[in-house]
C-alpha cells in the first residue's frame, strides 16, 4: 500500500530536524528561581519570623551556595545531606545544592541517630548541613559513622544553621564544636556564581529516603527533569496563580515539599516557613501572612478542625486551598473542612513519585449534592496527575487491569517521567518496583467506573478475616464518624477463630467521657455495627495517643507489634 498524501517519503523531511543549543536544553526546574528574580525581584520569596527574602536575594544567595560547595571540589555525582525543619536555609538547599551540580538529600528530622548515620553512609555525603536544635543528633550520626569506618572515615564538612528565631546556646555549641556557620559559608561564595544547568536531564537533583513505616529506609533519586515536570504539574492540578502565599505545612524533607519547594520559584509565590506545626500558627499564618495554599497529611488537618476556639480564626478572611495526602483522609474530615470554609483538594502519591500522582479531580456537577455525597466521592483517590503518563489498577501478576466495577482489588501502579530513577544502591528492590515495565506502589485499590481511582489499603494492612478481605482504611472511615473520636487506626490482631480480625487503636477527644472506657469501647462498637457488615466491626479496641512519622502518618507497624502483644482474640464460646 502506498503512503497517503503527496510525495514519496524521501521528501518528507519533517521528522529530520536536528536538535541544537537553540532549540532543546535539559529540563530543570533550577531555571525558576533565575527567572522568579528577574520578574519579581523585591517580592518576598522566603519568609520566617523576622528574616524576610526577596526573590532577588534568594537567588544570589542560593548561588552564593553553590559557588561555596563548588570551591569545595562539591559537584556532579556529591551528595550534601540537610537536617532541618522547615527554615530558609532548607528552602535554599533545593536550588543552590543542584546548581553546584550536586544531590539534595534531606532528611528526615524525627529519625534517630543511628539511622541518619546509616543514611550518612549510604549516600556517602560529602556534606551535612544541619540546624542548630538537630546539631547534637548529627554529631551524635557521625560519631557512629566515625566508629564504623574506622580509618577509612573522611568527615563531612559540617555547617550549622543559626536560627534568629531560637535560643542562641545550641549555635554557640555547634560554633565551639569546629562547624561552620550557614551565613559564613554563603558569604565565601560568588552571588554572581555561574551555575551550570545539567547537561543531562536524567541527571540526579534530589535523594530522599522512604520514611520505613513498611521496610527499612530505601533511598529515592529523583531526576531534573521529572523535578521540572512534576513542579509545573502540581501548580496545574491546584489551579495555582502567580504570586501565591504558601504556608509550609508540610515538611520540606518529605518528597522536597511534594515538588512545591521547586513549584513555588515557578509561580513567583511567597513562602512562610514553619519551624513548628500547629493549629495556631497555622490560623496565624492565615491571617498575618495572606497564606492562599498549603499542603499536608489529614492529621494535621485533623487537629485543626478540632482546635480550641482561642487558636481559631474563623470564618477565614479569604478561600484557602488545602491539599491533602500522605494517607486517607476521611468523609467527615473533608466534611468539616469544606463547612469552615477550606477548599479542599485531594491527592495521593509516594515518594517515588515525587509526591502526588492522583487528583480527586473536581467536577462541577457534584457542587449540587449533599455534603455527605460530596465528601464520599471526595474521598477517592482519584485520576492521574497531567504530569504522569499512566496509572491503573492492575492483578500484580498478570498485569491485567481489574474491573472498572469499584469493587475488584488490584495493585495501584504507575509509570512516566514523575516516577523516580530507582532506589539508589538497591537493585533487587529496583527489579520489584518496576517489573512488567511498571512502578508497583504497594497499595491496594480499585476502580471506579467513572475511571476513579480508590486506595483501599496497603498491601501489608489489608486484614483477612475468614478468607475475606477487610479495608482497614474503610474501617477507619465509620470510625472518624464517632462523635468521641479524634484519630483511629485499624490493624489486624490475631484471631483464634478467623485468623486475623480488625483491631482499633482511637484517642478520644477532649472533653468526651473516659472514665469507664469498656462502656465507650462498647459504644463505638455498636455504632460500628450499624454502619458495616458484622465482620468489619474492631473486636478490640484500645485507647491511647497513635504514634505517628514527622509526616504526622500514623505509624501502623508499631500499632502491629501492640496488636501481637495483646495476644489472639479467643474463640468466642456460642
Ligand atoms: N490520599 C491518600 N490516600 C490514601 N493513602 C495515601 C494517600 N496519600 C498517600 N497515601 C499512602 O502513603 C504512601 C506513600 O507514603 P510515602 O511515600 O511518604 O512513604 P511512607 O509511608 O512515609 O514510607 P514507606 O514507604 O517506608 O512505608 C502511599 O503508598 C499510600 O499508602
Amino acid at each position: 500500500m502506498g503512503s497517503p498524501g503527496h510525495g514519496d517519503a524521501a521528501e518528507r523531511d519533517i521528522d529530520d530536524l536536528p536538535r541544537n543549543d537553540a532549540n532543546y536544553t535539559a529540563l530543570t526546574p533550577l531555571w525558576f528561581l533565575e527567572r522568579a528574580a528577574v520578574v519579581h525581584p523585591d517580592r518576598a520569596a522566603v519568609v520566617h519570623g523576622p528574616v524576610r527574602y526577596t526573590w532577588a536575594e534568594t537567588y544570589r544567595r542560593c548561588r552564593r551556595l553553590a559557588s561555596a560547595l563548588a570551591q569545595r571540589s562539591v559537584g556532579p555525582g556529591c551528595t550534601v545531606a540537610v537536617i532541618a525543619p522547615n527554615v530558609p536555609a532548607l528552602y535554599e538547599a533545593h536550588f543552590g545544592v543542584p546548581m553546584s551540580g550536586a544531590v539534595v538529600n534531606c532528611v528526615n528530622i524525627r529519625l534517630n541517630a543511628e539511622t541518619i548515620a546509616f543514611l550518612l553512609d549510604h549516600s556517602v555525603a560529602e556534606v551535612v548541613m544541619v540546624d542548630q536544635e538537630f546539631f547534637t543528633l548529627a554529631e551524635e550520626s557521625l560519631k557512629i559513622l566515625a566508629e564504623k569506618k574506622k580509618w577509612s572515615f573522611r568527615p563531612p564538612i559540617l555547617i550549622v544553621i543559626g536560627d534568629p528565631t531560637c535560643d542562641p546556646k545550641p549555635l554557640q555549641y555547634a560554633l565551639g564544636r569546629g562547624a561552620i556557620e550557614y551565613e559564613e559559608f554563603l558569604k565565601t561564595g560568588d552571588p554572581e556564581f555561574a551555575w551550570k544547568p545539567p547537561k543531562d536531564e536524567w541527571q540526579s537533583i534530589a535523594l530522599g529516603y522512604t520514611s520505613g513505616t513498611t521496610s527499612s529506609p530505601k533511598g529515592v533519586v529523583l531526576h531534573h527533569r521529572g523535578a521540572y515536570v512534576m513542579a509545573l504539574g502540581v501548580a496545574m492540578v491546584w489551579g495555582m496563580p502567580e504570586g501565591a502565599v504558601y504556608l509550609w505545612t508540610l515538611p520540606m524533607f518529605h518528597c522536597n515539599g511534594w515538588c512545591y519547594t521547586w513549584a513555588m520559584a515557578a509561580m513567583c509565590g511567597t513562602n512562610i516557613c514553619l519551624r513548628q506545626v500547629s493549629s495556631k500558627a497555622i490560623y496565624s499564618g492565615i491571617v498575618n501572612h495572606g497564606v492562599t495554599h498549603m499542603c499536608a497529611a489529614p492529621v494535621v488537618f485533623n487537629n485543626l478542625i478540632n482546635a480550641p476556639a482561642s487558636e481559631t480564626f474563623l470564618p477565614l478572611p479569604r478561600v484557602v486551598n488545602i491539599m491533602v495526602a500522605g494517607a486517607a483522609p476521611t468523609p467527615s474530615l473533608l466534611a468539616a473542612l469544606s463547612i469552615r470554609g477550606f477548599r479542599v483538594t485531594h491527592t495521593y502519591g509516594l515518594s517515588e513519585t515525587y509526591g502526588p500522582s492522583t487528583v480527586c479531580a473536581w467536577k462541577p456537577e457534584w457542587d449540587r449534592l449533599p455534603l455527605e455525597e460530596r465528601s464520599r466521592l471526595h474521598c477517592r483517590q482519584g485520576v492521574r496527575y497531567g504530569a504522569l503518563e499512566g496509572l491503573d489498577v492492575v492483578d500484580p501478576k498478570t498485569m491485567a487491569p481489574v474491573a472498572a466495577d469499584g469493587k475488584s482489588y488490584g495493585e495501584i501502579v504507575m509509570r512516566g517521567n514523575a516516577v523516580m530513577k530507582g532506589y539508589l544502591k538497591n537493585p533487587k528492590a529496583n527489579a520489584e518496583a518496576f517489573a512488567g515495565g511498571w512502578y508497583h506502589s504497594g497499595d491496594l485499590g480499585v476502580k471506579h467506573p467513572d475511571g476513579y481511582i480508590e486506595v483501599k489499603d496497603r498491601m501489608k494492612d489489608i486484614i483477612i478475616s475468614g478468607g475475606e478481605n477487610i479495608s482497614s482504611l474503610e474501617v477507619e472511615k465509620v470510625l472518624y464518624a464517632h462523635p468521641a473520636v479524634l484519630e483511629a487506626s485499624v490493624v489486624a490482631r490475631a484471631d483464634e477463630q478467623w485468623g486475623e480480625s480488625p483491631c482499633a487503636f482511637v484517642t478520644l477527644k477532649e472533653g468526651a467521657d473516659s472514665s469507664d472506657e469498656a462502656a465507650v469501647a462498647g459504644d463505638i462498637m455498636r455504632f460500628c455495627r450499624e454502619r458495616m457488615p458484622g465482620y468489619w466491626v474492631p473486636k478490640s479496641v484500645v485507647f491511647g495517643p497513635l504514634p505517628k512519622t514527622a509526616t504526622g502518618k500514623i505509624k501502623k507497624h508499631e500499632l502491629r507489634t501492640k496488636a501481637k502483644e495483646l495476644g489472639p482474640v479467643k474463640k468466642s464460646r456460642m
